[in-house]
């Protein structure tokens, strides 16, 4: 029986998962795969490349809104609900896709999904149970952006690891909007955050939180909670949380750049173990290069 493959692409709001998408099936194409790009984002409207299946013929955000009163994200749940009792509506079509393709899933940038509810995780077992069995890998966005607010950074990596814990999934953590990152310190700053470790934690000012606010913003009183001794304990915590377990590493994206789009889906492959499926070798097929056996 042959294996199917994909990846879940999740983040945050306007992390840039729908352009990554397009820039994976841009690459995609680029090297003659195939690809099966679902769209679960009830609210999407614009896409550079058509889904070929979309949660929208299933049900809408906008009529979930209008005759049940919800606002948009107690609609997107219900959006969810409705689609975890209409698998079929997923399934049925994926039966069909054959293991040379790449499965893109695009979700919708409500973290609630990922670090509340249970339902992407009921999802990926749907997908990746039973009769499916998709081999799937879970790639998280973080814009790269986040870098300039260290506690920005850090609430951004616990979501990371929320949704890791919470999506039971090998899990690519990527940087995206690399282009935005200009300078040589920024850059430079960036390795950092690319394996972050508690040190980015203690080296910050007056061993608090750095709350940035703007000029003319009266917080003295956060500032105060942020520099006292328990916001100091807590950060060293989570740092440490987070160094001792190596859970959050994150791959640099740049969307504009192919090889970087290239990089992050070697990434994918890997971890799906996408090509040691596509070309059976026969038994007594020797490899050419290197010296084996
Ligand atoms: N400069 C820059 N902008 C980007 C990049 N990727 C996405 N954007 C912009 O960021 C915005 C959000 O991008 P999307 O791809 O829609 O992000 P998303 O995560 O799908 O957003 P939601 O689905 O709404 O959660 C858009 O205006 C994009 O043009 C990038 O690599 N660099
Ligand atoms: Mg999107």
């Amino acid at each position: 029986m042959g294996s199917k493959y994909g990846t879940i692409i999740m983040g945050p709001a306007g992390a840039g998962k729908s352009t990554f998408c397009s820039a994976l099936i841009q690459r995609l194409r680029n090297n003659k795969r195939s690809c099966y790009y679902i769209n679960l984002d009830p609210a999407a409207e614009d896409f550079a490349y058509e889904p070929d299946l979309d949660i929208k013929e299933l049900i809408s955000l906008e009529d979930v809104m209008e005759e049940l009163h919800l606002g948009p994200n107690g609609g997107l749940i219900y959006c969810f609900e409705f689609l975890l009792e209409n698998l079929d509506f997923l399934t049925e079509p994926l039966e069909q896709v054959g293991e040379e393709y790449l499965i893109i899933i695009d979700m919708p940038g409500q973290i609630e999904l990922y670090t509340h509810v249970p339902i992407v995780s009921s999802l990926v077992r749907a997908l990746t149970k039973g009769s499916l069995n998709i081999r799937m890998c879970a790639a998280y966005l973080l814009e790269s952006t986040f870098i300039v607010d260290r506690a920005k950074f850090f609430a951004g990596t616990l979501s990371a690891m929320s949704a890791m814990l919470m999506v039971e999934l090998p899990h690519v953590n990527i940087l995206s909007k690399m282009d935005l990152v200009k300078g040589q310190m920024a850059r430079k700053e960036l390795k950092r955050y690319v394996e972050p470790d508690v040190s980015l934690l203690q080296d910050m000012p007056e061993s608090g939180l750095v709350f940035e606010y703007k000029d003319g913003v009266d917080n003295g009183d956060a500032e105060e909670v942020a520099k006292g001794d328990t916001f100091g304990k807590l950060n060293r915590a989570v740092g440490q949380l987070i160094d001792d377990f190596s859970l959050v590493s994150f791959l640099k994206l740049d969307v504009q750049d192919e090889d970087s789009v290239g990089a992050v889906l070697s990434y994918i492959d890997d971890a799906i173990q996408f090509h040691e499926a596509q070309e059976p070798r026969e038994p007594n097929d020797e490899v050419d290069d290197g010296d084996m056996g």
